[in-house]
């Protein structure tokens, strides 16, 4: 049975109680009934302390929260059941939630107390990824979206909400961009609209099933007008209507269907106000998730630096959408920069905002009635800081961080009342009184009044019936069973006066009370219950009062979040060395001063950096439609150098300043990345198509604004093909796209296209070698590298000795053949870490002709070792071996391992079925250069 089978198996009404439903007790009916008004969940029922679950749902729910299963007997049957407390809920429901399951929260809705019969219940909450509004279900500093998406003809709505925080975005684009904005927001559960016909998706959703007539536009209309008093101001378009109003229709019907009144706006964008960056580019880049071993060393670890959590989900939305309005960028950097030179206002805000609280949860749990009196004060102690902010800021010199200033409201009704009326330190229950401070309400202060009277009086009574009495152990107690009494030992009991009557009997005592006290303690309980009470209804309406301003409190949320931001990337760009971007207009106005493309002194990779003893800084001068193409050995530095290029773009235009002396940059529209095969290997697309679909998506949609990243391109497949695509991707990007272009290959022959394009120039990594051990310099320099040092990184990897040695010779049998080719001119090692580009830095493509046709590949002249095997399967290297250029390797035995008989075919073939069979997208260099040491075992 698959998961979702299994899932649907314990959601809905046990079939066995639909057997004898007329029958259930009334519990149960009501159970069965609920379980099938939410059929799409696991139904977890209260029954006083507990959330109980029955019949399948029970077994689920011992099993993955790992409870006891117990049962339930009543005239009908024996019914299986399991339950999980109340009390500390969460933890069970995460490990359902874990576990792929929906759940819905069946509360008892009135007080079993006051209930005439059986207990009315009803769902007061769905849990599900993308609906979790309890704290300690949540990451803190991370949006948790719910997500929509519909569609119209060619248009697609995308639309978002936080449940937790009130957040709700939407936006519309044609399907293509639509899709990545979904990718780019990733939300935790999805509901897919009719005809939408997704694509499977690079993250993980829970595909929710909603009734699609929610997707309706008269009823999307109608949903969105709860929130927005003119949808069509909100939206642009009817996918956008359906998909906003079908994410809230769900919403509404997750929380119990209620309206989220703490969604107070919905915020219409254009995905192309923003620098596009897919979900491709966001992975590859390792802008919040790395690949690397190293936990945490990613573009967003390394600027987090933020104070409070809503600053840090704000951080987060910022590296997803780097701006593209250069003015709205420069205003960001001003205020940077500001803060920047300003250590001490730094320091004074980093420290206010610490003791900020998670507004924007907290606003969102008050106005969903869930706040505790904790909260409200939590609310308080957020305020209360805002005036220093205000203060801190008004000696910033920045747009912004003015504007910012203008809009911290600083809620003096809000913080005033909440501070009269909530004491300083109130208990977590707000059922149990100590919640409202003392002199807020005249008729709680008179019930606490008299409490107070009655429990004084009692503290005298001890000593007046001491007096009384004359017993002086005579004691005045308090129990909750018995209440008030007054307790005497044995020995003394001749002296009780007649008054008092007997309550308990204990071993070497017995207790007393007298009428007086009884009266006094009635008093006294009156007073504190109807005080409780009144306080429990003070404190809703003190929460009340305080939701009517969710709106003012989330303008406050949204300010202090965007000062946090700002403060930390002044943080990071003092603690890091950072410098502030300059912007130019890529050379299209005529003041821009010939100004194009990127220009990066000494520019760093952000995390790269981290990790580094010693990082060495690079340039670049990238012009507008310039075409980089990047060569070196493995390891030298190239992909490291690329992204910190994207890298430092992307920081520029989230309004960061970035790791270098300089850059001048253009705006980009879109940074593009297409990564090697084998390096996606952890993202589990290895394959060639993925590569291609990749790059056709680069060539469809890259402008001449965009910066595109190509890493070896073409290495998925055949050298030969590989080589052709590389070749006819950087004609067509340099030709037709003229996006800024950075190629990392090792297909040397491709650095030819400098010589025939203008634009399209060359790079190179270096290293030195000192007896035969190799030191990566990591600088670039201009023009083609002529070495890979493919031999040395094996053995710096540890590849045995009699390996690297083989290889050795293997280069020097081959860099003689070539050198026989008068049309070769570099040649130089025979084994890098892959086999099919240890092939192209052979320079084994042989050269037969000027121009582009010179690296037409020639199937007879390839001298990959894909060819060499095709050679040997067409005994092309039998016994007379007299093909030397065939191959590319020397024919003499010496050189190639093999003897000219037929043994040493047949021993051929099997070696080139062997390497026929071998994936080598999916081998690593070290599995390829133990296979490699196969093949030499089995030749030898
Ligand atoms: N500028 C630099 N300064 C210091 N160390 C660097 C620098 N650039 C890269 N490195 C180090 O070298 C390692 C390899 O770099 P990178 O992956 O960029 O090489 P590469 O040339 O792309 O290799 P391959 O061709 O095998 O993919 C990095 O993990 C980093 O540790």
């Amino acid at each position: 049975m698959n998961a979702d089978v299994q899932r649907e198996a314990v959601y809905g009404a046990p079939p066995e109680m639909l057997a004898v439903r007329d029958d259930l007790t009334p519990m149960l009916s009501q159970y069965a009934d609920l379980c099938e008004s939410h059929d799409d969940a696991l139904v977890l029922f209260q029954v006083g302390d507990f959330y109980e679950a029955f019949c399948g749902a029970a077994e689920t729910v011992a099993r993955t929260c790992e409870v006891a299963l117990t049962k339930r007997e009543d005239s009908t049957g024996t019914w299986p059941m399991a339950g999980i407390p109340i009390d500390n809920a969460a933890g069970y429901l995460e490990r359902l939630l874990d576990a792929g399951y929906r759940v819905a929260l069946a509360d008892q809705v009135e007080d079993a107390s006051e209930a005439s019969g059986l207990v009315d219940r009803a769902v007061t909450q769905l849990i599900t990824p993308g609906t979790v509004v309890d704290e300690e279900l949540l990451e803190a500093g991370r949006a948790t979206y719910l997500g929509a998406v519909a569609r119209d003809g060619d248009t697609y709505g995308v639309s978002m909400v936080d449940v937790s925080t009130g957040e709700c975005l939407v936006t519309g684009a044609d399907r293509a961009l639509a899709l990545e904005e979904l990718e780019r927001l990733a939300p935790a559960e999805l509901v897919v609209g009719p005809d939408c016909d997704l694509p499977s998706l690079s993250f993980d959703p829970m595909e929710t099933p909603f009734d699609a007539d929610a997707f309706d536009t008269e009823a999307a209309r109608e949903t969105l007008s709860a929130y927005a008093p003119r949808p069509e101001a909100v939206v642009d378009s009817p996918a956008e209507l359906r998909a906003v109003g079908a994410l809230l229709a769900y919403a509404e019907y997750a929380q119990g269907d209620t309206k989220l009144e703490y969604v107070t706006r919905v915020t219409r964008f254009d995905p192309r106000e923003f620098l596009q960056l897919d979900a491709t580019a966001i992975r590859s880049l390792e802008l919040f998730d790395s690949r690397s071993a190293r936990a945490g060393s990613t573009l967003f670890s390394v600027l987090d630096e933020t104070a409070c959590a809503i600053g840090r989900r704000r951080l987060e939305s910022w590296l997803r959408r780097p701006l593209v309005d250069r003015d709205a960028i420069d205003a960001r950097l001003d205020a940077v920069d500001a803060l920047a030179a300003d250590a001490l206002s730094r320091a004074d805000l980093r420290d206010a905002l610490s003791s900020v609280y998670d507004l924007e949860r907290l606003v969102a749990r008050i106005s969903r009635e869930r706040a505790s009196a904790r909260d409200l004060r939590s609310l308080k102690t957020t305020l209360d800081r805002v005036p220093e902010i205000r203060e801190t800021l008004a000696g910033v010199d920045s747009g912004l961080l003015t504007d910012l200033r203008e809009s911290l409201d600083e809620l003096e009704d809000v913080r005033d009342h909440i501070g009269r009326a909530i004491v300083e330190d109130p208990p977590q229950e707000i059922t149990d009184g100590g919640v409202i401070a003392a002199g807020y309400d005249a008729e709680l202060d008179e019930l606490r009044g008299t409490a107070e009277d009655g429990r004084e009086w009692v503290a005298n009574l001890e000593a007046h019936e001491q007096e009384r009495t004359g017993i002086d152990s005579l004691e005045v107690g308090y129990n909750q069973v018995h209440g008030y009494y007054i307790e005497v030992t044995n020995p003394n009991l001749d002296r009780v006066p007649d008054d008092y009557v007997r309550r308990q009997t204990l071993k070497n005592s017995e207790r007393f009370y007298t009428p007086e006290l009884k009266e006094r303690e009635d008093e006294i309980l009156r007073a504190a219950d109807r005080a409780d009470s009144l306080e429990y209804d003070l404190f809703c309406e003190v929460r009340a009062d305080v939701a009517e301003e969710s709106e003012r409190i989330q303008a406050v949320a949204d300010a202090l979040a965007d000062i946090d931001v700002l403060r930390t990337l002044a943080d990071v760009a003092v603690a890091n060395d950072y410098v502030r971007p300059a912007f130019h207009d890529g050379g299209r106005s005529p003041e821009s001063e010939g100004d194009a493309g990127i220009e990066i002194d000494a520019g760093r990779h952000p995390v790269v950096e981290r990790t580094q003893d010693e990082f060495v800084p690079n340039p670049i001068s990238l012009p507008q439609g310039g075409v980089a193409l990047i060569t070196g050995p493995n390891m030298s530095g190239k992909s490291t150098y690329m992204r910190q290029v994207a890298l430092v773009c992307i920081l520029a235009q989230m309004g960061s300043f970035v790791p270098a002396k300089a850059a001048r940059l253009p705006v980009v529209d879109r940074v593009f990345t297409r990564v090697g095969a084998s390096d996606d290997i952890a993202g589990g697309q290895s394959t060639f198509m993925r590569e291609m679909s990749e790059l056709t998506e680069i060539l469809h949609n890259a402008t001449d604004d965009s910066l595109v990243l190509l890493d070896e391109v073409g290495r998925g497949t055949s050298t030969a093909d590989g080589l052709a695509i590389a070749r006819a991707a950087t004609e067509f990007v340099h030709d037709e796209v003229g996006a800024m272009t950075l190629f990392a290959t090792h297909y040397h022959d491709l650095t030819d296209t400098a010589d025939e394009r203008d634009g399209v120039f060359n790079l190179h990594f270096t290293a030195t070698q000192t007896d035969g051990d190799v030191t990566f310099l990591h600088s670039v320099a201009d023009g083609p590298s002529s070495s890979s040092y493919g031999v040395e990184v094996a053995h710096l990897a540890g590849v045995p000795s009699t390996v690297v040695e083989r290889a050795r010779r293997l280069v020097e049998a081959n860099t003689a053949a070539t050198a026989t080719d008068a049309a070769t001119d570099e040649t130089t090692d025979a084994a890098t870490d892959e086999t099919t580009d240890a092939a192209t830095d052979q320079g084994s493509y042989t050269k037969t002709g000027p121009g582009p046709d010179r690296t037409e590949p020639n199937p007879q002249q390839d001298g990959t070792l894909a060819a060499y095997v095709d050679g040997l399967e067409n005994g092309q290297h039998t016994n007379d071996g007299t093909d030397p250029e065939a191959t590319g390797l020397e024919s003499d035995s010496e050189a190639t391992g093999l003897e000219p008989d037929s043994e040493a075919d047949r021993v051929a073939r099997a070696v080139a079925d062997q390497l026929r069979a071998a994936d080598l997208v999916d081998t690593t260099p070290l599995e390829a250069l133990n296979l490699l040491s196969e093949l030499k075992r089995r030749l030898e």
